[in-house]
């Protein structure tokens, strides 16, 4: 059993949009804590930052400790080991960011991934086999209004990985964290609450062709239809795995591709509360296309495709728009259609193979 403390240091690497929302309510509540950003984004970070969420709680930050990746690599680094390392990075990051993380971790720490998708722990964990690696859910969306204000958009807790190891601690920290900025929960089953998470994820493809935002692509039905197609191949490959898919929205995951289909008059009496989003809101996945980044497809519906070619189960659609988004990587080679935004027609035939 591992005794640790909420009040001991905390480092978020990686202080893109979920670390700096992350790290500010952190902050905000008075533990120690660190941000590791790019040195492109210190001197807006440094300056202080906002946080607001869609229930119009907010909070200033005047100071932060701020760090950017040069001085952390650098011989006479100053910086302290970290207690709780929340890794914020996106999952195609991992890879250097376990190299990169070193001058952080010592025995005692205890490092938190915070990826969407499946399996980005799984390197982590090799890496720093004698560290306890947790897996944390994200379920709500974040987005930067303007430099230096992170917004939250949507509901949520965010749930931390208990295991027998983490228990007591686990709890304790989740205790201290929890604010009215932070709704913070633990799970003993994270695997079957990722693949949940994971099936609503299948949103940010689409969202992300549909160069719109979430709220206005789940009021258009063909986009909804789009969704349910590739929600209905990732619960097959669960059912196959006999993952249990935890209900982590109002309506229970085998019932969403239902509701989703529905006409538009239906659905917005039956799935007010999915509506209701900042009008704001763009996916992870939508903010990488838009920027010319590298995106998360390949852990995201890759994932997806990865078990069921394991267990020879066919997910067309899923293949597709994962071509559809791989695609994006040479944006000049594609036509006017096949460019962002794609309408929900044109992306319903093309991803039901009409
Ligand atoms: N945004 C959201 O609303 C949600 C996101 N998530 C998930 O959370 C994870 C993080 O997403 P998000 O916050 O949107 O991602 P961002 O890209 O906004 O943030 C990641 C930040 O880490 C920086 N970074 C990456 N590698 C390093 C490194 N080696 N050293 C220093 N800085 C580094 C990135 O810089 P650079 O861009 O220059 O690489 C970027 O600023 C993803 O897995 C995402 O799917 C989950 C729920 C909602
Ligand atoms: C919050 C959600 C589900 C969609 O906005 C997300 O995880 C993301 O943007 O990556």
């Amino acid at each position: 059993m591992t005794d640790f403390f909420p009040w001991e240091q905390h480092t978020i690497f990686g202080a893109g949009l979920i670390g700096c929302y992350l790290g500010g309510a952190i902050s905000v509540q008075g533990f120690q804590t660190t941000l590791i950003c790019r040195v492109t984004t210190k001197s807006k970070l440094t300056l202080g930052f906002k946080l607001t969420d869609y229930q119009d709680h907010q909070a200033v930050l005047p100071k932060i400790d701020v760090q950017d990746d040069k001085q952390l690599s650098s011989p006479d680094s100053t910086v302290k080991k970290a207690r709780f390392l929340w890794l914020t990075v996106k999952c195609i990051g991992i890879k250097q960011a376990i190299l990169d993380i070193a001058p952080l971790v010592d025995i005692q720490t205890i490092i938190l991934c915070c990826q969407n998708g499946l399996g980005s722990e799984a390197a982590v964990k090799q890496a720093y086999p004698d560290n306890m690696v947790l897996r944390v859910m994200i379920p709500f969306n974040v987005v930067e209004i303007s430099p230096g204000h992170y917004h939250r958009g949507s509901e949520g807790k965010l749930t931390i990985e208990q295991t027998p190891q983490s228990q007591i601690g686990i709890s304790t920290l989740v205790m201290a964290l929890q604010s009215e900025l932070l709704p913070i929960s633990s799970t003993t089953n994270m695997d079957a609450l990722l693949w949940a998470k994971l099936q609503l994820n299948l949103g940010n493809s689409v969202n992300a062709l549909a160069d719109i935002p979430v709220k206005a692509m789940l009021e258009q039905r063909g986009y909804r239809k789009v969704i349910a197609l590739l929600m209905g191949e990732c619960l097959q490959v669960a059912d196959a795995l006999d993952i249990k898919l935890p209900k982590v929205t109002v309506i229970s995951a085998h019932k969403i591709p239902m509701v989703l289909r529905l006409p538009n008059f239906i659905f917005t009496l039956v799935a007010n509360k999915m509506l209701e989003i900042d009008p704001n809101v763009l996916s992870s996945m939508c903010w990488d296309v838009s920027q010319g980044k590298p995106t998360e497809i390949e852990h995201i519906n890759g994932a997806i495709l990865k078990h069921a070619k394991s267990l020879n189960i066919a997910c067309p659609a899923n293949e597709k728009i994962s071509d559809l988004i791989r695609q994006l990587s040479d944006i000049k080679s594609l036509t006017q259609e096949q460019k962002p935004p794609i309408s929900a027609e044109v992306l319903l035939n093309w991803v039901s193979g009409k």
